[in-house]
C-alpha cells in the first residue's frame, strides 16, 4: 500500500505497551516481531524486517535472534545506518551483525545500506537499488527514536528532511547530514517505512517518553520528525517502552 500526501497535523491512535525495565521489554518485543515474521513466511514463504541501530535495540535484537523460525526465509536490512563501514563502533550493520545476526537469526539474508566507494549520495543510489530489489511492503519495521525527535535518520534540520518525510517520496533511500546527526546518514524514507504491515517503535527512558508525549501532539513535523511517522502511518505504530 502506497501512502499518500496528506496534510495531516494530529496522530492517528497509538497502541502502548509500557515495561518495568528493559530486560522486560526485549523478549516481548522479540517474540512479537518474530510472531510476525513467521505469519508472513507461513503466507508467502519469505518474510522481511527493517530495524534501527543505535543503543536502544541490543538486548531485544539478541532476544530475537533465538527465536526458532525460519530465518532462511528472512530478508533483513536497516532503517537507516551511518556512513561508516561495517567494523565501525558507531555501524549500525555492525550492532546487528554482532546481536541480531547470530544464533538462530544467523541464517537470515541481510542487505546493508552501506556499501563502498562512493560519497553519500552515490552509497545512498547504491543502497536504494538494493532496496527497491526488496518486496514491499516491510512486514515489520522496528523504530526508534532520539531525544531530538529524530527516527531513523530524519534528523531535525536534516538536509533533506522535507523529501525523506514527503509521504510522496518515490526513492526509497536517500543521503542526509544534519547537526545532530555525527556523520552522514543514510536513511529509508518515510512511504517505506509507513508502509509496513507492523510497525513498533522501541523507546526506553523518560526523557524519550517526554519526547513522544510531545510528538503526539499537534506541531511541526520538521521540529519533532518522528511525527512524520506517527502521522502517515497505514497502520497504528506499536509503542514499546521502558524505563
Ligand atoms: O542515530 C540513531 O539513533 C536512533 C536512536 O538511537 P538510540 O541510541 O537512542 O537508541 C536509532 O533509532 C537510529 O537507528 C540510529 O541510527
Amino acid at each position: 500500500m502506497k501512502a499518500t500526501k496528506s496534510s495531516r497535523t494530529t496522530s492517528p491512535p497509538t497502541r502502548r505497551t509500557d515495561f518495568d525495565s528493559g530486560a522486560a521489554l526485549a523478549p516481548v518485543l522479540a517474540r512479537k516481531i518474530a510472531d510476525r515474521l513467521a505469519l508472513a513466511i507461513a503466507a508467502r514463504g519469505r518474510a522481511t524486517l527493517a530495524v534501527s541501530g543505535g543503543t536502544t535495540p541490543k538486548a531485544m535484537f539478541e532476544a530475537l535472534s533465538r527465536e526458532a523460525i525460519d530465518w532462511r526465509r528472512v530478508t533483513i536490512t536497516l532503517v537507516d545506518e551511518r556512513m561508516a563501514p561495517p567494523d565501525h563502533e558507531r555501524s549500525n550493520h555492525r550492532l546487528v551483525s554482532r546481536t541480531l545476526l547470530q544464533n538462530h537469526a544467523a541464517a537470515a539474508r541481510f542487505v546493508p545500506l552501506y556499501s563502498e566507494p562512493g560519497d553519500a549520495d552515490t552509497v545512498a543510489a547504491r543502497a536504494a537499488a538494493a532496496i527497491d530489489a526488496i518486496e514491499r511492503p516491510f512486514d515489520v519495521v522496528v523504530l526508534g527514536m532520539g531525544t531530538d525527535g529524530h527516527t531513523a535518520s530524519f534528523f531535525p534540520e536534516g538536509t533533506t528532511l522535507a523529501t525523506v518525510t514527503d509521504p510522496a517520496c518515490p526513492t526509497s533511500v536517500l543521503a542526509i547530514e544534519a547537526p545532530g546527526a555525527g556523520e552522514p546518514r543514510l536513511t529509508l524514507t518515510l512511504p517505506w517505512l509507513v508502509e509496513a504491515g507492523m510497525i513498533a517503535l522501541h523507546i526506553e527512558g523518560e526523557a524519550k517518553n517526554a519526547v513522544l508525549a510531545a510528538a503526539l501532539e499537534p506541531g511541526p513535523e520538521a521540529e519533532l520528525p518522528v511525527r512524520a511517522v506517527l502521522r502517515h502511518t497505514a497502520t497504528p505504530v506499536e509503542i514499546f517502552w521502558a524505563p
